[in-house]
């Protein structure tokens, strides 16, 4: 069921999978079935497999396109499973051009959709979902948490887990089975099934101790969304200036300045942190503050942690609607006012910058402790989460309908483990996969 009927699995694909252009080098990935034999007539003969050979590369009309290193990978031992080849040339935009030009002039090739070659380590059972995933992940990361995050996704760690837990289930779904095939003989001992019981509560208790670090996971994907909020002339604007270190947001004295919300991306000891500046809060008539104070209160509510600033003096909100995350209480303009530790966490001067070392390491504090009680195997994605909480919801009701038939309650464990099959892709995903290779660039 692909969407798109050009992809046929029979084509070899090429691309280059190296970034943009110019560059010092330029990486064309091929594969599939003449991927070898195109190789070899481009490179004049075949290296080694897995050997890299010095290769001057020609077109079928003998010009030369540039000289570069050659490699095979003779399938399965490849990244897609198929034969597989990989040409580096100077990554100028006219040799890539060329070679791509050439490449696609061979009958049975063409270039490459978005994320296919990954598409196809899946297909060829060199990768499975939460694998790729991670992948895409690591290539998207920008800062370390992401990136061992994603490691920790690609290396089958989070797969082991939601495969041995599938397996649980189903032994367990098949001891039920049995008991079941055995009911009208009289000497059933009662107590495997409790046995089977006892395990699946156990199960039910781990699988929702790893789905509350989901959470977690997110922020680390997604980044910590830290919203600055409280009235006008607050100084936000200015803290966002100063955390970002140049002139984001616009700063004046009239109240009411900011409309829209403006938002930096940091990066706080590794881990990924979007900031947003977000307009004063305060009754006004006039439409497009608003329109504005409405969008405030909406990205409050999105929070993780709010900054609520308060010029010192003046008391900081601690209670925002539709949020029940962390509030710190920020005291601003320490430079013209006392510092009070009595009414607010921190106190700051964005002029100054007294404070903001402070402020960032009341970030990290919060980090810290939340990751203090997960290891890095964390779901990470809105599409893990659900499929989670699908297993778990089916498993709990298997749990829990003590009067329900046997056969009903194993119905429940089947399910549990469909669902825990869907994250890694063992079964049942082919109406997921183009989705999720939508996000993927070419050549990977
Ligand atoms: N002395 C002093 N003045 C500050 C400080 N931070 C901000 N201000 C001043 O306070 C005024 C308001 O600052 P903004 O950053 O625009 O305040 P805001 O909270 O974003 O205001 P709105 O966008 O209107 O809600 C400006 O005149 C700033 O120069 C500070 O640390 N010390
Ligand atoms: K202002
Ligand atoms: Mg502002």
């Amino acid at each position: 069921m692909r969407i798109n009927p050009m992809q046929d699995f029979n084509d070899t694909i090429f691309a280059l999978s190296s970034g943009s252009l110019p560059a010092g080098l330029g990486v064309v990935r091929i594969s599939g079935s003449v991927a070898l034999a195109v190789t070899r007539v481009l490179a004049g003969s075949l290296p080694e497999p897995r050997q890299a050979a010095l290769k001057t590369i020609r077109t079928r009309n003998g010009l030369v396109i540039d000289r570069g290193l050659v490699l095979i990978f003779p399938g399965p031992a490849s990244f897609t499973g198929e034969d597989s080849a990989e040409i580096h040339v100077h990554g100028g935009k006219a040799v890539v051009a060329t070679l791509l030009e050439e490449l696609a002039g061979f009958k049975g090739c063409r270039l490459a959709e978005h994320g296919e070659f990954s598409r196809r380590a899946l297909e060829n059972g060199k990768m499975d979902l939460v694998e790729v995933e991670g992948l895409a992940d690591l290539i998207a990361a920008e800062t370390e948490m992401q990136r061992r995050l994603a490691v920790e996704h690609t290396a089958g760690g989070l797969s082991k887990l939601y495969e041995d837990w599938a397996d649980r289930l189903t032994r367990a779904r098949a001891l039920i089975e049995a008991e079941l095939d055995f009911a009208d003989e009289d000497d059933v001992p009662g107590s495997v099934s409790d046995l089977v019981w006892a395990d699946m509560a156990e199960l039910q208790s781990e699988l929702s101790g790893h789905l509350a670090g989901a959470d977690f996971g997110e922020i680390i994907r997604d980044g910590l969304k830290v919203v600055i909020a409280g009235p006008p002339n607050a100084g936000k604007s200015s803290l966002m200036n100063a955390l970002a270190r140049r002139e984001v947001a616009i700063v004046t004295e009239i109240a009411g300045t900011t409309r829209d919300v403006l938002h930096i991306d940091l990066d706080i000891e590794g881990y990924a942190a979007r900031l947003y500046d977000t307009a004063g809060l305060r009754d006004t008539e006039e439409v497009i503050e608003r329109e504005g104070i409405k969008r405030a209160l909406k990205t409050a509510a999105e929070a993780d942690i709010i900054l609520s600033l308060a010029e010192i003096g003046t008391a900081a909100q601690t209670d925002f609607p539709g949020f029940g995350g962390k509030v710190f209480r920020i005291g601003t303009k320490s430079d013209i006012h006392p510092a009070d530790a009595n009414n607010y966490d921190l106190c700051i001067s964005s002029d100054t910058g007294v404070g903001l070392a402070e402020l960032h390491q009341l970030l990290v504090n919060d980090l810290q402790t939340r990751s203090a009680a997960f290891s890095l195997a964390l779901p990470s994605r809105l599409r893990h989460r659900m499929l989670l909480m699908e297993s778990l919801d089916a498993l709990t009701q298997a749990v829990s309908s003590v009067s329900a038939g046997l056969d009903i309650r194993a119905e429940f464990l089947r399910r549990a483990a469909h669902s825990l099959g869907r994250i890694t892709g063992r079964v049942d995903v082919e109406d997921l996969l183009d989705v999720i290779f939508s996000e993927f660039c070419i050549g990977k």
